[in-house]
Formats: C-alpha cells, structure tokens, sequence
C-alpha cells in the first residue's frame, strides 16, 4: 500500500492566534522528539487569523518535510468585491498546502450547498492547495438508510468534471454528521463500508483504476487515541480529520503516532 496517511487537525474556531502559535510551537516539539510515523503527514488546520503564525512555526521546527499548514475553508473566487471571504491564492500565499471544503458544519450551520462545495474544491486545486473534502451524513439520513445516497451525491457533485489526474490528488474525509463532536464515532468497520464500498468503488467507477487507487480517504468524527486504532487497523482508511483531540498535544501526537501503516 502506498499511500501515505493523513492525519489532519482540525482546530475549527478554537484558539487565538497567540494561542494557536504557543500550543503549535509546543505540539511540534513533541513531533520532532518523537521518530516520524512512516508514510504519515500532518496537517494543521487553525482558523484564518492564526495561520501565519502557525506556519512560522512549522517552518522554525524544520519539520516541513511531513507537517504542513492547512485552512478550514476557502471562497471560490480569487480576488473581489466578496467582504469576509478569503481565496485560495491567499491561503497559498500565507503558507497552506491544504484546504478543508464542504465540512458539515458549513454544510449545515451555514447552508453550503453541494455546488458551492464543488467550486470551493476547483479553486482550491487551481490554487495549488490540496482539497480536503468533507462528506458523510445526518443521523436522521442514517436512520432512513440513505448514507450512501448522501455520500454519493456529495462526492459526485464535487467531483463533477474533473480529470481523473486531479480527483487522485484529492483527500476524502468521510465524517459521519452524527459521529462529529459527540463522542458517539462509527465503528471502525462502518467506515469501512463507507470508504472502500462506497467513496472509492465510485471513483474507480467515474475516474478509473488509478485514480481510485492514489485518492487518499480518511475518517472523522469523535476520532481520539482510544479509537485511532481501530480506524487505522484498515488498510482502506487513509488517516484521520481530528477536531476535538487535535487541541491537545498528547492526544494529537498519540493519533498521529497511531496513523503509521503497519508492516
Ligand atoms: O473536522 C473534524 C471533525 O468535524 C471531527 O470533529 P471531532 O473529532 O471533534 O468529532
């Protein structure tokens, strides 16, 4: 298996940039004491105010080579009249190589549609970010048995019209809405499911083989050190999308030692 994991902290609106760079200075620290997990990388995803001070201090660890600095969101144009928006060329500019798009709580705090989501992921790519693409579904869409409905109308439509070159690039987050924040994730087997049987059997099936074979997928929701195991004990699962156990430094560094792929 080649591809290399992801582990991806989502801090979402948490720390202020003073925070952000002391917490960041601190976490790096004990990545770099520690011997890297083979084939894993390690995003950072603070809130926009706080990105460039996070990135200065992955730049002073010296640990660029396998951590970089990623942005919760993106708008789909590059520059203009669109107040408290923040384009890609800016997000590249300001040190990010990743970007998460379409996170359920835009999706349904803020009302972002599968076709904004679908921009959002083209400009991040034009922008030479890799997209983090958030998909999965409601409790009350998995009680009425619609997951993969769901899943695949998200994928496809954000996917739409690309070339199979670039939806390779791409890293899928599966996070089950109802897994996300509340301490209830699925189990390691559902996500699974959802990953393999569903996400990258129809990307084989629109894109091809190869594309398939390098998109990277991971898993979130209620991911911590107890539970990583059971997700990365899948060769299928490609890393994880942290939020509540990425603002601690113990707790991140155990998920991201955990993401290493076994030999
Ligand atoms: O982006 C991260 C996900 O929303 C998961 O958040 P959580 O780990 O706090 O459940």
């Amino acid at each position: 298996m080649s591809r290399s994991r992801v582990i991806a902290g989502n801090w979402k609106m948490h720390k202020t940039p003073s925070e952000a760079r002391a917490f960041a200075r601190e976490l790096l620290a004990q990545l770099g004491g520690a011997a890297r997990p083979e084939g894993v990388e390690v995003v950072l995803c603070p809130s926009f105010p706080a990105l460039t001070a996070v990135h200065a201090e992955i730049e002073r660890s010296g640990l660029g080579a396998w951590v970089s600095l990623g942005a919760q969101d993106l708008y789909w144009e590059r520059q203009g009249a669109f107040t408290g928006e923040v384009s890609g060329p800016m997000l590249a500019d300001a040190g990010c190589r990743y970007v998460i798009v379409g996170h359920s709580e835009r999706r349904h705090l803020l009302g972002e549609s599968d076709e904004w989501v679908a921009r959002k992921l083209r400009a991040a790519l034009e922008s030479g970010l890799t997209p983090i693409l958030c998909v999965g579904e409601t409790l009350e869409e998995r009680r009425q048995g619609l997951t993969e409905t769901v899943v695949s109308r998200q994928l496809e439509t954000a996917l739409e019209g690309l070339a199979a070159g670039a939806v390779a690039g791409v890293v899928v987050a599966y996070e089950p809405v109802w897994a996300i924040g509340t301490g209830e994730n699925a189990t390691g087997e559902e996500a699974h499911r959802v990953i393999d049987g569903v996400i990258r059997s129809r990307v084989r099936a629109r894109f091809g083989e190869e594309a398939a074979g390098r998109l990277r997928i991971q898993y979130g929701g209620s991911v911590n050190p107890a539970n990583i195991g059971e997700f990365m004990a899948y060769p299928s699962i490609d890393g994880a999308l942290v939020g509540g156990a990425s603002l601690k430094v113990d707790s991140f560094t155990a998920i991201v030692a955990a993401g290493r792929r076994a030999t």
